[in-house]
């Protein structure tokens, strides 16, 4: 997972140790080893790395503007660093980088779901949204699954009226782990279908209500009013971006035209567990200001997993890359 990431970073950090460690050298040769106790970090210590880096970051999918964001930002915390002689200096240029990466996966808002439903009135209504085939589906079930797990109920709204198969998908889906859903024929109105499940979760004092949605392309307009409908008349508490990872850079952009659409509260990125390259778990937040929420890896139900900072930290730059 995010192997690429994890190894163009390293290599960064790697190539700057190299370029202090000359300046340790020009120390050491004349012989001023006794009276200068650090070294100090030069921009053109730093400036040929960021080059490479810049380079190596868009090869493993990350966006311009947080490549961009991550330069200026490592810059920043290295130039200028006094770094001791005879100290680890990987690990100290190793922190700048990570504390710089932490910083990129910041957003204003931070949600914690759990919370918000036992806070809100009932029933609390998450809309999902994304491309064809991103996953939506399957996540719903796990989400559902999850929440069950947490003790809350759940109805699951088949608004996706447009794929052949995707109301049997979903109800084949919401049987296996025990959750009712609301349908229409196909060709129905996907507002409709939801605000139904809404009002059969109020009479019946269901928690939670999730809106499965069809999935489509920010370059169809009939779809997109679809979905800005389906939003106004069901007034979500939530909408989710549900993004393939393994799509890249390409859902980063996905992402933007769906939060202008409708404004994307969180995302749900899927198939980590065969993303290799780690570029758009890294960029999606900081592009829109929306937190990643859950993560999936894998095809189980119980195969996905909330978001943590530190977990995907760990993942770059932990010992093991488990
Ligand atoms: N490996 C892996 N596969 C996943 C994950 N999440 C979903 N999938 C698979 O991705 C495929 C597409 O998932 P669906 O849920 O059908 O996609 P969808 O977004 O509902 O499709 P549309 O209805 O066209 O929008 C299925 O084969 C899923 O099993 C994941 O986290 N890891």
């Amino acid at each position: 997972m995010f192997g690429k990431l994890r190894e163009k970073l390293k290599s960064f950090v790697k190539r700057v140790e190299e370029e202090v460690e000359k300046e340790e050298e020009e120390v050491e040769k004349k012989g001023l080893l006794d009276r200068i106790l650090t070294v100090e970090i030069k921009e053109k210590d730093v400036d040929k790395a960021l080059d490479e880096l810049e380079i190596d970051l868009l090869e493993a999918d990350v966006a311009l503007e947080v490549v961009d964001a991550l330069r200026e930002k490592i810059k920043q915390k290295l130039v200028g660093k006094k770094v001791r002689i005879g100290t680890d200096k990987g690990k100290i240029i190793e922190e700048a980088v990570k504390e710089a990466v932490s910083e990129i996966l910041e957003t204003s808002r931070r949600i914690d779901l759990i919370e918000e439903i036992r806070k809100a009135e009932k029933p609390y209504v998450i809309m999902f949204v994304g491309f064809n085939g991103s996953g939506k589906t399957t996540t719903i079930a796990k989400l559902a699954n999850w929440l069950k797990n947490h003790g809350f109920s759940v109805v699951i709204a088949a608004s996706d009226t447009f794929r052949a198969g995707a109301i049997e998908q979903l109800e084949e889906h919401a049987k296996r782990i025990g959750v009712k859903v609301i349908k229409h024929s196909y060709g129905a109105d996907p507002a409709a279908v939801a605000y139904d499940a809404i009002q059969h979760a109020k009479a019946r004092g269901i928690d939670v209500v999730l809106i499965d949605t069809a999935g489509r392309s920010e370059t169809n307009r009939n779809l997109m009013d679809e979905m800005k409908k389906i939003a106004r008349v069901t007034k979500p508490n939530l909408v989710i971006f549900v993004g393939d990872a393994l799509a890249g850079n390409a859902i980063v952009e996905q992402a933007r035209q769906f939060n202008e659409a409708v404004k994307i509260d969180g995302i749900i990125l899927t198939k980590l567990d065969a993303d290799a390259r780690g570029g758009a778990a890294l960029s999606i937040s900081y592009v829109i200001d929306a937190p990643i929420l859950f993560v999936g890896v894998g095809q189980g139900y119980d195969d996905l997993r909330p978001f943590e900072k530190e977990w995907f930290l760990e993942r770059i730059f932990g010992e093991e890359n488990a």
